[in-house]
């Protein structure tokens, strides 16, 4: 994935720019990026949004969003107006051709024609379609222009349909940057370093040597501010059909000829196509669902999920599922994946577990080796190892481990997946986009079990809040040998 850092001019044009994502991630992005040299001086951000907000109006808001959310050793004062400067505003509906189309185009051609614009939708999904075609009716469609579109992509395979559909009436696939954020994680690109650059794993990395691989991203936060949207999605929506699916693709695909942003997405592509069907009648054995409810974290009581909603509902905040890669190198590898809300603690990692020693010296004593990619947080990795323990009587293993860091050389900050995915978009550098077969491959996939749990075929489990997890996780996992991380004895 080598490419130049080098960023030609652009204009960002954000729909939705008064939003939480812009003011959380897409600004303090776009201001890191300025802050180490890639964002070029000519550049330039257009916020859209229906409010009605003067360009100072908007710029108020920018700043205190940088202040709240900069990490304090990024936080220049000079060098945040220098990037306010480049920030203009523009109210806007963008689903209404009758609106203010004329102020967007008199702010863009203040830029050269062929200057690239970015138009990043980080709004409802629902609007893609309807802010695409009024863009392309006032003739803002360039072919220095790509759109970048925010989760979710749908809800199943039909809706996801509809909106690539929608999109794609406008813009060419080239064009097109389905953002997932994992993607953008540097931990996450470094799966591909770990496997295909060093030979010690590249060499073992198959059913012959590995016994099966643990996917989980659990989060100590609810819903927070965003429950009408999870309560429309679930934990199955939100976090397995996108994020983890591309871990697991990364994870198992076989080595791409290159790492030309094609070859890798057929990779991925091939792997997601290859998951074996979970059918209707199999969703209750292979899958968990589960709600947390009251319990406590820190010492400090927390509601559960539907004391926090205020009613009702079916939605799943935990979902583990067995996944099984009908290929050659994968044959009867269990994959578990899982993520919940309101866990023990924040973690998303990959365990890899390998099988054990075929050796007879050491009996039933040797572990297997484990290998830990810790994705986030204190990003690194570990390798479990049997070693001798030190003692003149007899032959006894304990366990060792090896560990290592994920941080860049030069003691920086590890970059938030923001700002490398918006300016590969800049730089028209999709490898870290999901192509349009993978969204709609892995809604395939997680369809069957979407259905029978929203059909109640599946029992609701029930998880204190502050818990890793519902015990019916473990007796899931224990069926097929194994059982999670934070159980396991090293
Ligand atoms: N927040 C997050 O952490 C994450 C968000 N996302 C996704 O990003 C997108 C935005 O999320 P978020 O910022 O949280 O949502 P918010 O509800 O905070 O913001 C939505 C934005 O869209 C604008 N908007 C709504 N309707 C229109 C319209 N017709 N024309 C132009 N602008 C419009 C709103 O402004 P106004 O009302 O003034 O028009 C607002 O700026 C969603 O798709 C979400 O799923 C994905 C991952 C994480
Ligand atoms: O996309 C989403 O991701 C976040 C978790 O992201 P992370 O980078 O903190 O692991 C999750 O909280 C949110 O519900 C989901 O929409």
């Amino acid at each position: 994935m080598a490419h130049s850092q080098q960023t030609a001019p652009f204009d960002y044009v954000i729909f939705g720019a008064t939003g939480d994502l812009t003011m959380r991630k897409l600004l303090p992005a776009l201001y890191n990026q300025l802050r180490i040299g890639h964002v070029p001086e000519e550049a330039r951000i257009i916020g859209t949004a229906r409010s009605s907000l003067s360009r100072d109006e908007y710029i108020i808001r920018a700043r205190e969003a940088l202040e709240t959310f900069l990490p304090e050793q990024h936080k220049n004062a000079e060098l945040i107006e220098r990037f306010l400067k480049k920030v203009h505003y523009v109210t806007l509906d963008g689903t209404k051709s009758d609106h203010n189309w004329d102020d967007l185009k008199a702010v863009l051609d203040q830029s050269p024609a062929d200057r690239i614009r970015v138009f990043y939708y980080s709004t409802a999904p629902q609007l893609f379609e309807a802010i695409s075609e009024n863009l392309h009716r006032f003739g803002f469609i360039t072919p220095q222009s790509r759109v970048v579109l925010e989760k979710p992509i749908g809800t199943d395979s039909a809706s996801a349909k509809a909106i690539n559909d929608g999109v794609s009436r406008f813009f060419d696939e080239k064009q097109i940057f389905r953002i997932d954020h994992y993607l953008g994680k540097e931990t996450v690109q470094d799966i591909i370093a770990l496997r295909f650059a060093n030979p010690i794993f590249n060499a073992i990395w198959s059913a012959e040597h590995i016994q099966s691989i643990q996917i989980t991203a659990a989060e100590t936060v609810g819903v927070e501010g965003r429950a009408a949207y999870y309560d429309t999605s679930g934990a199955l929506r939100d976090m397995i059909q996108n994020h983890l699916l591309q871990v697991l693709s990364l994870c198992a695909m076989e080595a791409p000829a290159d790492l030309e942003a094609d070859t890798v997405r057929d990779a991925k592509v091939n792997v997601l196509k290859a998951l074996r069907p979970i059918p209707e009648d199999k969703v209750a054995s292979e899958t968990v669902r589960a709600q947390y409810i009251k319990g406590e974290m820190k010492g400090k009581p927390v509601p559960g999920y539907l004391e926090e909603l205020g009613e009702d509902s079916h939605t799943e905040t935990y979902a583990a599922m067995r996944a099984y890669i009908d290929t050659p190198r994968w044959k009867g590898v269990p994959f578990y994946i899982r993520t919940a809300k309101r866990s023990t603690k924040k973690v998303s990692e990959v365990i890899v577990t390998f099988r054990k020693s075929a050796s007879s010296l050491f009996g039933s004593s040797a572990a297997s080796n484990r290998l830990v990619i810790r994705l986030q947080p204190d990003e690194g990795f570990g390798l479990a190892l049997n070693i001798k323990n030190p003692s003149a009587a007899g032959f006894d293993l304990q366990h060792g481990s090896m560990s290592g860091k994920f941080a860049p050389a030069d003691g920086s900050l590890i970059p938030d997946s923001y700002e490398r995915l918006m300016l590969d978009a800049v730089r028209g550098y999709p490898a870290l986009f999901i192509r349009r077969d993978e969204v709609e491959a892995a809604w395939a996939w997680v369809e069957p079990t979407l259905k029978t749990w929203a059909a109640n075929k599946v029992p609701m489990a029930h998880y204190a809040a502050g818990s890793y997890g519902p015990e019916e996780a473990r007796h899931f996992i224990a069926t097929t040998g194994d059982s999670w991380h934070e159980d396991m004895a090293d």
